[in-house]
Formats: C-alpha cells, structure tokens, sequence
C-alpha cells in the first residue's frame, strides 16, 4: 500500500491506495501547520479509523506547493513509515514532457493533475483544478506539457471582494436561481459561479482554438462540483484526480511499485 499526500494552500489531503485502488481520502487543514508530531498523531488517527497500521505502507509520495510544510510533513512521514516519501518534482518521470519556460517553477499540484489524467482520458486534455487558486494545465496530443493558467479560485476571489469592500454581506455561494440576481446575495452568488464558470467556457474555448484542436477537459479541486454543473463545456470531474496522478508517479519511480 502507499500514501499520498497533497499539500495545497488551503487543505493536506492524505490518500491511501492499495494497488490503483484508492481506499480513502482524509483532509486537513494546511492553513494551521502542525508539528512533525501532530502530524504523526494526524496520520495514526487516520490509519486507525480505516483499520490500518504503518507497517501495510511500503512508501509514500507527496506533491506539496506549501514549502514550509513539505519538510515538516516529509519528516513525519520518515518517522512513521520508517522511510523517507518520494516528493513530487519535474526532475522524476512523470510520463509526460514539460514544455513550459521553467519547469522547477510549476507548482507539483499542476504536475500530478497531468499525471492523474493522462492514462484515463484522451489527449489533447486540459485539467482544472479549482483550489485557493485555479489552474489550467495543457498536455498536448504528443504528451507534451505545454502550460495553462492561474486564476484566484473562487473562494480566494469571494473573499477578497468581501475584504475590499464595506457594503457587501457575507454569505454562502451555493447555487444561482437565475443570472440576473434580484438582491445583493443573489448578485455576488451569480457572480462567483457564474462569473467562473463562463470563464472556464470561454479560456477552453480560446486554449483549443491556439491548440487548432478539441480538447478532453477534466476538473478538480474544492470547487470542481459547484463550478463545473454551471459550465456549457462538456467537462469531466475527478475529485481524485491529484492523487490518481501521485500514485501513477509513485509507481513509475519506485522499482518495487505495482504496474496499473
Ligand atoms: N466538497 C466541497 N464543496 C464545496 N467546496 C469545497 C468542498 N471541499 C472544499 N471546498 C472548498 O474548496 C477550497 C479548497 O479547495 P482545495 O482544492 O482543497 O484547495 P487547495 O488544493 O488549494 O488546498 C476551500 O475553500 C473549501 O471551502
Ligand atoms: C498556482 C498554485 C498557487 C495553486 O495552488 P493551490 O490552489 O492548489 O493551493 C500552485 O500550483 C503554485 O504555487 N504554483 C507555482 C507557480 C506555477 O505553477 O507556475
Ligand atoms: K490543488
């Protein structure tokens, strides 16, 4: 079995495979760093509820674009598992190429969103990941990483236009009843989801227009399931898509990995 790990800015989600089957996901929050020993606690917990022990775990990944948090995690994890993780980075054989100016510079969630979808979706695709922010990430037909795109997510744009203003109330963005908001609330609702969700329609539009080509889309991330169903696009959520794609990288780079 191996865990993987996902450390976004907003949340530290800990999945566990046994062979390509994922057996759970757990969340935490990374907007609180623990120490290595509260996130040891956090992992016995987990494997506890689930009914598992360390020692089922031959290895582990993770894919973190929190930097403080990668080496603290990363050695909770060697003190766990008795062995270091595999940490995500462009130098390990991701299955695809990256094409992009400066590969070191891309964030790894980007990364493994690539990997996650390649062996289950046709190429040319495009991932979306709607985390604190959300990113396009372009595999061509030739596996060839070619860039994409980086917008505040939904919840970080709700939350700055809250902060920037005095007149506008807090509220939950679930669904819009109609486009054209009768109040304040229904107006900032229609806004966010709308708002991204004909952004998506429209960066797709103009990402397989410079491709010359039709792309396979795939969402991801928080927001995936209260963005997408508002899009025109045909998009296809993966809620699991990240850590689909770390145990693909975890098995491509560890010689004792089980094939798909
Ligand atoms: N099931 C859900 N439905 C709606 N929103 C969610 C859900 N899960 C998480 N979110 C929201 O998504 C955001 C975090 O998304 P996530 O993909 O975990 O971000 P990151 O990868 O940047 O840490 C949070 O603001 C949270 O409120
Ligand atoms: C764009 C991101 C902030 C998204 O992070 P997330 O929303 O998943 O927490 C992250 O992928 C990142 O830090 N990227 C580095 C720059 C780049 O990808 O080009
Ligand atoms: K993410």
């Amino acid at each position: 079995m191996v865990l993987t790990i996902d450390i976004g800015n907003t949340t530290i989600g800990i999945g566990g495979f046994q062979g390509n089957k994922l057996l759970f996901i757990e969340k935490l929050s990374s907007r609180r760093p623990l120490s290595d020993a509260g996130y040891i606690e956090k992992l016995n917990m987990i494997l506890n509820k689930h009914g598992l022990s360390a020692e089922a775990f031959e290895g582990s990944m993770i894919s973190s674009v929190v930097p403080s948090v990668t080496a603290v995690f990363s050695s909770a994890l060697e003190t766990f598992l008795g062995r270091k993780p595999l940490i995500l980075s462009h130098k390990l054989d991701l299955g695809y190429e990256i094409c992009t100016e400066f590969p070191e510079k891309v964030g790894c969630d980007r990364l493994a969103d690539i990997a996650g979808a390649i062996s289950r979706y046709s190429l040319p695709f495009v991932t979306i990941d709607l985390g604190t922010a959300t990113t396009f990430n372009v595999l061509d037909e030739n596996r060839r990483f070619l860039g994409g795109l980086i917008l505040p997510g939904v919840g970080t744009a709700h939350r700055a236009l809250l902060g920037k203003t005095a007149q506008l109330p807090k509220g939950d963005i679930h669904m819009p009843a109609h486009t054209i908001g009768a109040n304040t609330q229904e107006c900032i609702t229609g806004g966010m989801l709308l708002g991204n969700a004909c952004a998506i329609d429209g960066l797709i539009r103009r990402i397989q227009t410079e491709l010359g080509q039709k792309a396979t889309v795939v969402a991801t991330g928080g927001y995936a399931t209260t963005v997408i169903p508002h899009c025109e696009t045909k998009i296809h959520i993966d809620q699991n898509l990240l850590m689909k794609g770390l145990r693909s990288i975890y098995e491509n780079n560890t010689s004792t990995g089980s094939p798909d």
